[in-house]
């Protein structure tokens, strides 16, 4: 037999020898969902006997093992991508070990397959010829649906295998074949090629803040989802019950990302934006630059709680009041040192709020009590005059006014609409829409409040130049920019102390009874070996009495004082110092990861350095790891990328491409006025260029994808592009990612990627705003495949290196 035929005969047996395994490995997962299935149709077969302790039992079990069902349903598709064979040296695991999706062990309990998370799936991300880890080969498998379909071996130490093993060692880069596949307009997981690089941001320890920074296509975002799944498997009983928050940029990227961690059987994860974070708020619209540079500034906080004092008043010439048939008044100092006591409390506006009536009304009462006496003592005078009796000195020893008198005075003063209008004029119960609505409409308030902030020095004052770029029209719709407002307002008002608190009080206490009962409940049962405190908590939580117990994702996201367990925060480099200020409300104890690329700022608020905004943050808990290699844009794409770079960020170094393309990007010339005419067709040839995934191959998913095609425009001109393209996509909405043809401004386009982009006008784009050159540095790396600038006048400097397509 020749060599080559040898060669072949025994790839071929290795293939037979990895399906006869990947059957065995999907016969157990069948099994393993066969087995919770029923133990979940027996938990809810079981009913509600055995009174409150034994519904608690059977809820847990039910809820268990749908978490399992649900996890072992999400794992169907690619469920073993890779195995590792170790070196034969003592005390390393003897034979292969199989990596996949989850981990499953055989009968007799030996593991079949790890978990890609698990210590001991670490060498196979993390291993390469100069440093090992003790293997010697590492494989991939392709598998379509339960059949492999292909191998690639990389050898660390050809020594180490047998002849059989050597002759039968299989080809292509799996890497590569992953980044030619089609893409389908959305982000899919990437749990077999991970990097080494991406590897070691994955498996960062859970604590402090971790900055990855990374230029365009390094797999920024796939390697923080990557991160979140890990950290939720590696530390899952505080995260779980604590969740795990994401913060993208706008709803379409958190489309286009929306599917990775479900794929890694991760689902209680919340994913929102800036405009998201505060409850009952989604924000979409930005403030022009201007307007986002000041409200993005922290001299904001100083503003905004200038404005709070400026509606805790003090009544010029003291506050007068019709009531109980006389006037009552309380003399302007009097009035001002309530002020200052209520606030020298320390307490929110609105929980301090109470205080501030009580003591008013006090002194409402104080001067009722002097009035009264006055008058007594004036018929007192009478009745000496005219030898009368003076009724209320029947008794001439009892005191004239006493304590009763003054509560019954205070509470019948309460109930006096005129004077809880004039104490609610004093010290308003506000709410923070309310508060941050009438700051940006009133200029009266707004200019007060800009006074009042700069008798606070430190707070840094605002300009009037500054404020009156804020105005607008009351009742206009929040921005994005106006969320952190918003939240620093809810932080400084808080809530009254009263109705509300009593509710949440008694639900405390309830929540209290039913953890009681449950950890009973899970000492007896033996369910939990594990974190028995915090097993009870989420039962307990889970039993509350308000019908179907809602998720921790959902509990999270509708409460604005939540404390998450880990924060991610992608295209990070877009958040103002206001946002990062609320983004860390969320996160007390400051584990975040926060993935970026300063090169890429497009907000004339965003960072220029992490350091210099996230530093005072981080108690000296900052770390940074950069990701240096790029996987979407191909290499030709990426020399004119890195021309661009150097213009608009000459300190960075452009991502190196992992792979060529074959194709040149070039710059076509549109005659004026003949857009109309030329863009549709430009689009069709490109849209037939990448209708079908390139070399024939699959599709990440199996479906065909088709070529989708984003012509990404200046600003100013996105509408006129858009109805030249009446069938394409072209709003925020995530119909985008769905569509063959999209049109998009920069911003839209950040964080996403095309099989072929068309950047019309780019010298637009860079005139377009003062952080122009980072939006063009967004354009011109989107494309996986295929680039084209189109433009009527003559090309920016930057992109002369392209070759011409007219
Ligand atoms: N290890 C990998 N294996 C396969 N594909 C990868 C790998 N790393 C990244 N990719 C792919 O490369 C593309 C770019 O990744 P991603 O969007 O995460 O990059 P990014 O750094 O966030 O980019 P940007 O800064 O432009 O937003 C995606 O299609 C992603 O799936």
């Amino acid at each position: 037999m020749s060599q080559p035929q040898a060669a072949s005969q025994a790839r071929r047996r290795s293939m037979q020898a990895e399906q006869a395994y990947l059957t065995a490995l999907y016969e157990r997962l069948d099994a393993a969902r066969a087995l919770a299935a029923e133990t979940l149709r027996e938990a809810e077969a079981r009913g509600g006997g055995g009174g409150y302790a034994g519904l608690l039992e059977r809820q847990t079990v039910v809820d268990e093992q749908a978490r399992i069902a649900q996890r072992l349903a999400a794992v169907e598709e690619g469920l073993c991508f890779g195995r590792i064979d170790h070196r034969d040296l003592p005390g390393t695991p003897g034979g292969p070990l199989y990596v996949g999706r989850i981990g499953l062990r055989d009968a007799e309990h030996e593991v079949m397959l790890v978990d890609w998370r698990a210590p001991a799936a670490r060498p196979f991300y993390a291993a390469t010829p100069q440093a090992p880890a003790g293997l010697v080969r590492r494989r991939h498998l392709h598998t379509r649906g339960r059949t492999v379909v292909g191998l690639d071996d990389e050898v660390f130490d050809l020594d180490g295998l047998d002849e059989e093993q050597r002759s039968g060692l299989a080809g292509e880069a799996a890497l590569l074949a992953a980044l030619r596949a089609g893409r389908t307009g959305r982000m899919h997981d990437i749990v077999s090629t991970i990097q080494g690089e991406q590897d070691r941001v994955i498996r960062s320890g859970l604590h402090g803040i971790l900055v990855v920074q990374g230029g365009p296509g390094t797999g920024k975002t796939v390697a923080a989802l990557h991160r979140a799944a890990y950290l939720l498997y590696t530390y899952r009983s505080v995260l779980e019950r604590r969740g795990v928050l994401v913060v993208g940029p706008n709803a379409t990227f958190l489309r286009y990302i929306s599917q990775v961690l479900p794929s890694l059987g991760e689902t209680d994860v919340v994913l929102t934006t800036v405009g998201g974070l505060f409850p009952g708020v989604r924000a979409e619209a930005r403030d022009a630059p201007e307007a986002a540079v000041v409200k993005g500034s922290l001299r904001m906080a100083g503003l905004v709680a200038a404005a709070v004092r400026e509606r805790q008043r003090v009544p010029r010439g003291g506050l007068r009041v019709e009531a109980q048939g006389m006037e009552l008044t309380v003399d302007e100092q009097t009035c001002r040192d309530i002020r200052d006591l209520t606030r020298d409390l320390g307490i929110r506006h609105n929980a301090a709020r109470p205080f501030f009536v009580r003591e008013m009304l006090g002194a409402l009462a104080l001067d009722q009590q002097r009035r009264f006496e006055e008058s007594v003592r004036e018929a007192e005078e009478d009745a000496g005059l005219t030898g009368g009796a003076v009724p209320e000195l029947e008794d001439p020893d009892a005191p004239l006014w006493t304590e009763e008198d003054t509560e019954v005075a205070v509470e019948t003063l309460w109930g006096d609409p005129a004077v809880q209008r004039a104490l609610n004029a004093l010290w308003p119960h506000l709410a923070p829409e309310r508060l941050v609505g009438e700051l940006l409409s009133d200029p009266g308030l707004m200019s007060a409040a800009a006074r009042e902030a700069a008798r606070e020095p430190e707070e840094g004052a605002v300009a009037e130049h500054e404020w009156r770029i804020l105005l607008r029209p009351a009742g206009s719709a929040w921005t994005v920019d106006d969320v952190p407002l918003l939240d620093e307002a809810a932080e400084l008002l808080g809530e009254e102390a009263g109705k509300r608190s009593a509710e949440q009080r008694a639900a405390e206490r309830r929540r209290r009874e039913r953890e009681r009962y449950a950890r009973g409940v899970l000492e007896i049962s033996g369910l939990f070996e594990g974190d028995r405190e915090g097993a009870a908590a989420a039962l307990a939580e889970r039993q509350a009495d308000e019908g179907p117990a809602p998720t921790t994702a959902e509990r999270a996201e509708a409460d604005r004082s939540w404390a998450y367990g880990h924060v991610i925060v992608d295209e990070a480099q877009e958040l103002s110092e206001m946002a990062w200020r609320t983004v860390m409300r969320r996160i007390p104890t400051r584990s975040l990861t926060v993935v970026g690329d300063t090169a890429q700022t497009g907000s004339a608020a965003g960072a220029s350095s992490w350091e210099q905004m996230l530093g005072g943050y981080a108690g000296g808990r900052l770390h940074e790891e950069r990701l240096l290699v790029n996987y979407r844009t191909p290499a030709e794409i990426m020399d004119v990328a890195a021309d661009v770079l150097k213009e608009v960020a000459p300190d960075q170094r452009p991502p190196e491409s992992v792979r060529e393309g074959g194709e040149r990007p070039r710059a076509v010339r549109i005659a004026p006025g003949t857009w109309a005419e030329r863009l549709p067709g430009l689009v069709g040839a490109e849209l037939r260029a990448v209708g079908a995934a390139p070399d024939g191959a699959d599709c990440a998913d199996g479906a065909d994808p088709g070529g989708r095609v984003a012509v990404i425009v200046p600003d100013d001109r996105h509408a006129e592009f858009a109805a030249l393209l009446p069938e394409a996509a072209s709003d925020a909405s995530p119909a985008v990612l769905d569509s063959p043809v999209a049109v998009l401004t920069c911003t839209l386009a950040k964080g996403l990627e095309f099989d072929s982009v068309l950047i019309a006008e780019p010298d637009r784009i860079l005139a377009g705003s003062p952080q122009g050159g980072r939006d063009l540095y967004v354009a011109v790396t989107r494309a996986t495949r295929r680039m084209t600038v189109l433009h009527e006048r003559p090309l920016p400097g930057m992109l002369s290196g392209l070759a011409r397509g007219d």
